[in-house]
């Protein structure tokens, strides 16, 4: 998988070169490039955004320079990329929309800044390929930068090959529905807190009854929501 990210913070993507991500991209299964979208500007200060028409607070991004950078990806790349803007105004992201956009050959985050992007870079990047905003959640960033790496990271680490062993991706919180089991490792007890007795008893079939019923039991607390609604209120 191809990713690009437009953004005027690039250095906030070093950190991609680590951990998981990081091997990945050693091993050759993700194409990480960020772009700095000042470096598709005009003018001597280098300007990336001016006042709203209509009035209000804040700046909005300037087309220009987005419609230069998504332009240079497109050329460079010659396909059709799924385009990803985070925003508050988006579709919610979650582990469904993960395993969907890890199955993507090239996706391009453009980061905004939270006063946001002008609309008709969007309207342009549809005619280069799909275009999908995204929220995280209801409650506001400054900028699309953290967003995009959550979502390269839930989206990268999905990909075939990304973690070791692909059975730790079964049973993960959100993968069917439910919130994952408690873990536990040595030493059976710690300052007086003991690892439940059916963990060490050997017996596969209680551990994964004991298991899903944790599961079941951790997600009518924390999020009915999850469960079918004949469920969540009992
Ligand atoms: N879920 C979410 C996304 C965002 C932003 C994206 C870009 C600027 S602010 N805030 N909250």
């Amino acid at each position: 998988m191809r990713v690009d990210v437009v953004t005027i913070f690039p250095s906030f993507f070093d950190v991609l070169e680590v951990s998981l991500l990081g091997k990945a991209r050693g091993a050759g299964l993700l194409d990480v490039r960020v772009h700095d979208l000042r470096d598709y500007t005009t003018d001597r200060h280098r300007t990336v955004d001016d006042t709203p028409y209509g009035g209000g607070a804040g700046m909005v991004m300037k087309p220009e320079p987005w419609g230069l950078a998504l332009d240079a990806i497109v050329a460079d790349a010659g396909d059709r990329p799924t385009f990803i803007f985070p925003s508050p105004a988006g579709e919610r992201f979650s582990q469904s929309t993960a395993r969907e956009l890890s199955g993507a050959s090239h996706l391009v985050f453009g980061c905004g800044r939270y006063e946001g992007i002008d609309e008709r870079v969007f309207t342009y990047a549809a005619t280069l390929g799909d275009v999908r905003l995204m929220s995280l959640g209801d409650y506001v960033l400054n900028g699309g930068e953290v967003a995009s790496m959550a979502m390269i990271e839930a989206i990268g680490r999905l990909i075939p090959g990304v973690v070791g062993n692909p059975e730790s991706l079964v049973e993960e919180s959100h993968e069917d529905g439910l919130l994952e089991y408690p873990s536990y490792t040595k030493p059976a007890s710690w300052r007086g807190h003991d690892v439940p007795d059916v963990l060490l008893s050997g017996h596969h079939g209680r551990v994964a009854e004991w298991r899903h019923a944790q599961r079941v039991e951790r997600t009518r607390e924390r999020r009915p929501d999850l469960l079918p609604a004949d469920d969540s209120e009992a």
